[in-house]
C-alpha cells in the first residue's frame, strides 16, 4: 500500500501540493483527476522521487521512503512512466526496447503492440505521438513494479488510439491483482473506465475521492 500522509512538494516559491493526504491500495487502479496544474504530474513525481517533499511523509509497503533517493524507490518497485515518456529519443525504438528489458525478453511488449517491431529501427524522435506512448508503456511490460504511475497515458492522442493503450494497461493491472496502478489524467474518460478509486486534485488539494460511478465525466 502507498501512503501519502500530508503531502506538501513546491517548486521554489510556489506550493503545488497542499498537504495531500491519500491511500492506494494493492490490487487497485487508482484514477488521479483533475485539471492542468491540479497537482497530478507533482504527485506522482514525488512519489517516484523525482521531486522532495518539502513536509509530509510517503510510505510504499510499510517502509518510509520520503527522503529516499529514486534508484532505491526503483528497487523497491515503484515505475514512474511520466508525461514526456521516459523514453531515449535519440536511440531507436529496438534500443530503447533492449534497455527496458535489460536482457529479458521482448515479446511482451512486441505482443502487445506489434507496430514496435515494425518501427524497430526507427529513431524515437521519428514517431507519433501513440507510437511514442506505446513504446514508453512497453516498460511495465519489460521490466518488473509493485507499483506503477502513469502520468497522461492519453495525452494529445486520437480516442482510437487512447483506447488502444489503455486495453493494454488494463490487461497488464488484471494480470497482476497484488500490484497497484496509479494513472494521472485531465481527461477522465478513459481513467474512470479502468479504475477502482478516484481521486481528483483541484489546486493541489484533494477535492474528491470515491468509486468511478460517484463521477461524471463530464462534470469532472
Ligand atoms: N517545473 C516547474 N516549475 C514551477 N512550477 C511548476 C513546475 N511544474 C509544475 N509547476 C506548477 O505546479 C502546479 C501543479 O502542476 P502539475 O504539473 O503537477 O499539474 P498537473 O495536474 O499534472 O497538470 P498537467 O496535466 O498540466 O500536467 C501548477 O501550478 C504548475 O504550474
Amino acid at each position: 500500500m502507498l501512503v501519502l500522509d500530508a503531502l506538501r512538494v513546491r517548486y521554489g516559491p510556489l506550493e503545488a501540493l497542499h498537504g495531500v493526504s491519500l491511500t492506494f491500495a494493492q490490487g487497485e487502479v487508482t484514477a488521479v483527476l483533475g485539471r492542468n496544474g491540479a497537482g497530478k504530474s507533482t504527485l506522482l513525481r514525488a512519489v517516484a522521487g523525482y521531486l522532495r517533499a518539502s513536509s509530509g511523509r510517503i510510505h510504499w509497503q510499510g517502509s518510509d521512503i520520503t527522503r529516499a533517493p529514486v534508484r532505491r524507490r526503483a528497487d523497491a518497485g515503484v515505475m514512474l512512466i511520466p508525461d514526456e515518456g521516459g523514453v531515449f529519443r535519440t536511440l531507436t525504438v529496438r534500443e530503447n526496447l533492449d534497455l527496458f528489458a535489460a536482457g529479458r525478453e521482448l515479446t511482451p511488449a512486441l505482443d502487445a503492440f506489434p507496430d514496435l517491431r515494425t518501427l524497430s529501427r526507427r529513431r524515437v524522435t521519428l514517431l507519433s505521438g501513440g507510437e511514442q506512448q506505446m513504446l514508453a508503456l512497453s516498460r511495465a511490460l519489460l521490466a518488473p513494479w509493485r507499483l506503477l504511475l502513469v502520468d497522461e497515458l492519453s495525452h494529445g492522442l486520437a480516442p482510437v488510439l487512447a483506447t488502444r493503450l489503455y486495453d493494454v494497461l488494463a490487461a497488464l493491472a488484471a494480470a497482476h491483482p497484488d500490484r497497484a496502478v496509479v494513472l494521472a489524467e485531465p481527461d477522465p474518460r478513459e481513467a474512470l473506465a479502468l479504475a477502482d478509486r478516484v481521486h481528483v486534485l483541484r489546486r493541489g488539494e484533494l477535492a474528491a475521492t470515491g468509486s468511478p460511478a460517484d463521477f461524471d465525466p463530464a462534470t469532472l
